[in-house]
């Protein structure tokens, strides 16, 4: 299965921020999205999974246009910003998002383990975001986008989320950014900078210098 995105065109009012965009993502692959701060990482997530209108776009999973990636579990989408409701418990929210072949592994996380019984609004806002990555990672869709999953974590979890991750590229096809470039370099099969609007698929790290993304590799 291959997801493709080809094309983009994004503007606010007269502010181009995407143009040229062109991306693709196989099952069973991870691909790392960098860039500065304001470059559109997140923009072109949220047109992807289709909750962004732009001027343009073509996104495809086996040559099969997707208008919205969310239709019938195709693409599942951590944003940025907490997006579980707060008062429902924990347990009651998860079987809703996690793929049942998922779940014994789901539920085997200390992390579910210790907070079922509370709600969104109880826990820190690191605990949340464990969760909340989690539920995505294990959800029922063949690709997954995954907008600053390493941001707000301890160490140790960055570490066993990466495993996970990883795992979870033997089935899925995953698209992530964050701003801890090492560990994207660390997981990902290959590396996409947004530049001047534009997707630079890197195939040598110095080029990341180059690109003026990083002062040195
Ligand atoms: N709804 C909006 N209206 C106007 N401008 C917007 C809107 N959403 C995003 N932008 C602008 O589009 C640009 C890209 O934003 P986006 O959130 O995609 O960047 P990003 O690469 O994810 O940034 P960061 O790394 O800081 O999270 C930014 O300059 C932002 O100000």
């Amino acid at each position: 299965m291959v997801l493709k995105v080809d094309s983009v065109e994004l503007a606010f009012g007269n502010r181009k921020i995407l143009q040229d965009v062109y991306l693709s993502c196989r099952q069973g692959e991870i691909v790392g999205l960098l860039g500065r701060n304001g470059c559109g990482k997140s923009s072109l997530l949220k047109i992807i999974f289709g909750v962004l209108s732009c001027n343009y776009k073509h996104v495809s999973i086996n040559d099969n246009y997707i208008v919205k990636g969310y239709y019938n579990n195709r693409i599942a989408y951590l944003p940025q910003h907490n997006y579980l409701p707060g008062e429902i418990k924990i347990k009651d929210l998860a079987p809703v998002l996690v793929d049942p072949l998922f779940w014994a592994e789901f539920s085997d996380h200390s992390i579910y383990k210790t907070t079922s019984n509370s709600t969104p609004s109880e826990l820190s806002g690191g605990q949340l975001r464990q969760l909340e990555t989690l539920m995505i990672i294990y959800s029922r869709a063949d690709f997954i986008l995954l907008d600053e999953p390493f941001t707000h974590i301890t160490p140790v979890m960055v570490d066993e989320f990466k495993h996970i991750i990883k795992r979870c590229a033997a089935k899925k096809g995953i698209i992530v950014t964050d701003h801890q470039y090492y560990n994207i370099l660390d997981i990902s099969d290959r590396i996409i900078l947004i530049k001047d609007g534009c997707t630079k698929h890197i195939t040598d790290n110095q080029e990341l210098v180059t690109y003026g993304y990083l002062s040195r590799y």
